[in-house]
């Protein structure tokens, strides 16, 4: 029998710049299971393209075409077809509007933009292969009934972010969520990832503010034996757990500068070395961040690179504070009681109507955790056949006013807050230390001595 061709992978450039085409033409043909073929215009693709091609970039200030123009035309001409947007940076528009007119990936044009291009062809490629047959059954639209086993709430403002999940799940660009603590930005990041191409790879959680700084690097990269003082042995990192998958970054804007650097490159060059490695890591990861910051601001006031900040933005999700999603409150204080009753083995309690009442006029500073907390606390102490408005206890927030007016010594009020920040960051004491600038020692050291 005679063996089949080997199918190439067709790949389109639009750029009308020839000399910087004829360099991404050239670079790309390096890989001889390219086909690469230029074009200057969109008028010369159009007119020029024999059989669909298997992906395309675009130039996205061309002269006789806007680009999102060229968007349209071309998903009309080839649905589904994978395009990827090169541009000057200030020449793009948001990526939301991008997606929307089918682009599956956007790059800057810099000095990296050939290895960043090389790398998404990469990954377009594989999941092209990842994909066949085409006979394989459809994903599941990522509608909001998917959304809402794991994600309760009926608000309008809920389902504006399930539209905005559905959305992102359909496409592979890296998604960045926004929303004050406890408003379910991680679930947010798991639900995109079930209802993902990528479901069947791993989700991968990182917080970065419960790792102290001195090994964040090795947390996301790994490292391997030797890199430094204490690394006995090989470590791998986040990202490459996360490989095939979606790794989910929560707390991004408290990545140092230098940190903030690795990151960019590797999701520029889409590939990364442990620390003390040198073997490169082929990576092919959706990355999810999530900060309760204002990423914007950060980025003015020089705290957080501009250049990352675009790479990371790609799709942007806003999750409303609980106390916007009006009547989500009961819905979601129903379900975990529901689900406390279930855990603590106790008969089915009922919210009364003043409970209802107590719970949807409180503000939530900590959002849907705190709700969560104070349904807990009501289910284990309840003792009738119903949830009273006593049942439920708000802390109240800390006042540093009332911290000072209790006139307690020194030592108990160091005890406070270290109590404080243990339950606060899971008795991380390295991360503690380095926060209220101690040494690790002194928490040790009240902690043995049972002080704390
Ligand atoms: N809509 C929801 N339905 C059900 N449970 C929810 C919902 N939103 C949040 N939760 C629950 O509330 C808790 C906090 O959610 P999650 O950890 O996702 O919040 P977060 O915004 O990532 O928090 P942080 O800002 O601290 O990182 C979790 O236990 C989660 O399961």
């Amino acid at each position: 029998m005679k063996p089949q061709p080997i199918q190439k992978f067709r790949i389109s450039v639009i750029e009308d710049d020839l000399w910087y085409g004829q360099l991404l033409q050239y670079h790309l043909s390096q890989n001889p299971d390219y086909e690469v073929a230029l074009y200057a215009s969109g008028k010369e693709f159009f007119s020029g393209v024999r059989e669909r091609p298997d992906l395309v970039t675009i130039d996205f200030s061309l002269p006789d075409i806007s680009g999102d123009q060229l968007l349209r035309k071309i998903a009309q001409l080839y649905p589904g077809l994978p395009v990827i947007v090169i541009s000057a940076q200030s020449k793009i528009g948001t990526v939301v509007e991008l997606l929307k007119l089918g682009a599956i990936d956007y790059l800057v044009k810099d000095e990296h933009t050939r290895q960043s291009l090389w790398n998404a062809v990469r990954v377009v490629r594989e999941n092209a292969a990842l994909n066949q047959p085409a006979a394989a059954p459809a994903l599941a639209p990522a509608d909001a009934h998917g959304f809402s086993t794991l994600l309760k709430g009926n608000s309008p403002a809920i389902q504006r972010t399930f539209d905005m999940m559905a959305r992102a799940a359909q496409t592979p660009v890296n998604v960045s969520i926004n929303g004050e603590t406890g408003t379910g930005k991680e679930l947010v990041a798991n639900g995109i990832h079930l209802h993902s191409e990528r479901r069947k790879g791993p989700f991968v959680a990182v917080n970065m503010a419960a790792i102290p700084s001195e090994l964040v690097e090795s947390e996301l990269f790994g490292h391997e034996k030797g890199a430094f003082t204490g690394a006995i042995g090989r470590k791998i990192g986040k990202f490459e757990e996360a490989n095939q998958g979606t790794l989910f970054l929560d707390e991004i804007g408290e990545l140092s500068p230098v940190i903030q650097s690795k990151l960019l490159r590797v999701l520029q060059e889409r590939e990364m070395q442990r620390v003390g490695g040198n073997d490169k890591i082929k990576l092919n990861v959706r990355l999810v961040t999530a900060t309760h910051k204002n990423l914007a601001e950060e980025v003015s006031k020089g705290t957080f690179r501009e250049d990352l900040y675009f790479r990371i933005m790609g799709l942007p999700i806003v999750l409303p504070p609980l106390r916007e999603r009006g009547p989500d409150i009961v819905v979601l204080a129903q379900h975990f009681l529901e689900a406390f009753c279930h855990e603590y083995q106790k008969p089915p309690l009922l919210l009364s109507a003043a409970a209802q009442a107590k719970l949807v006029a409180y503000d939530y500073p900590g959002n849907v955790r705190e709700l969560k907390t104070v349904l807990e606390l009501a289910a284990v102490l309840s003792n009738g056949h119903e949830i009273r408005p006593v049942d439920l206890l708000f802390t109240p927030p800390t006042k540093s006013k009332d911290f000072l007016s209790e006139e307690k010594t020194l030592r108990e009020y160091t005890r406070t807050i270290i109590r404080y920040h243990l339950d606060k960051y899971s008795n991380n004491v390295p991360l503690i230390a380095e926060k209220l600038g101690i040494g690790r020692s002194t928490i040790y050291k009240l902690v043995q001595d049972g002080e704390v």
